[in-house]
């Protein structure tokens, strides 16, 4: 099945957007949560956002394997959030990332059930100064393109509001 692609920069409010947009669709939701909290100031966004959350939702932890995660979440939709902490969590592992992309569209496509995927868009700002930060940038850029080229819909999303790239608002 077909799915939506939410992005946005830091505190754009994407993830409310994308909580919203899968809330269109009958609750029980899956939230597929790829972050992992390794100090406070992560505690603390993590503890804002399930505070957010009502019991209609059920968080999956997807650090790695969000294939897998994605199957798990069955006939519920299913709101990723985000690919981007995702990808992070991939090459700070050393994985195979065009590896990953490719399991990551498949489990998209076996999916019967509405995903929505939130991503960041992070190249706007200038040229960063290591190479590990280009190259991140770069990984990231790419994803993003690959699957907006896939997705039904892409919003993008700035100071809360979003700009639909393609497809339904
Ligand atoms: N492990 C875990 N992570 C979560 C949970 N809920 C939310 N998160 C993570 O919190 C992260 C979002 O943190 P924020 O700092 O609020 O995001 P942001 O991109 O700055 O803000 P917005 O664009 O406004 O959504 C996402 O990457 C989620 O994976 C949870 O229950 N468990």
């Amino acid at each position: 099945m077909s799915f939506i692609l939410v992005l946005g920069g830091a505190r754009s409010g994407k993830s409310r957007h994308a909580e919203a947009l899968t809330a269109r669709h009958p609750a029980p939701w899956a939230y597929l949560a790829t972050a992992e909290a390794w100090d406070d100031e992560m505690r603390a966004r993590i503890a804002e956002h399930r505070a957010r959350r009502d019991a209609r939702w059920e968080t999956l932890d997807a650090p790695l394997d969000l294939p897998a995660a994605l199957a798990a979440a069955g006939s519920r939709p299913a709101l990723v959030d985000c690919l981007t902490l995702w990808l992070t969590n991939l090459m700070l592992g050393g994985h195979d990332i065009p590896a990953a992309t490719v399991a990551l569209q498949a489990a998209l496509d076996a999916r019967a059930a509405p995903t929505v995927l939130v991503a960041n868009e992070v190249g706007l700002g200038i040229v960063p100064e290591n190479a590990l930060a280009r190259r991140f940038r770069d990984a990231a850029g790419r994803l993003n393109q690959d699957l907006a080229a896939r997705a039904a819909s892409v919003h993008f999303i700035a100071a809360g509001l979003p700009l639909v790239l393609k497809g339904e608002p």
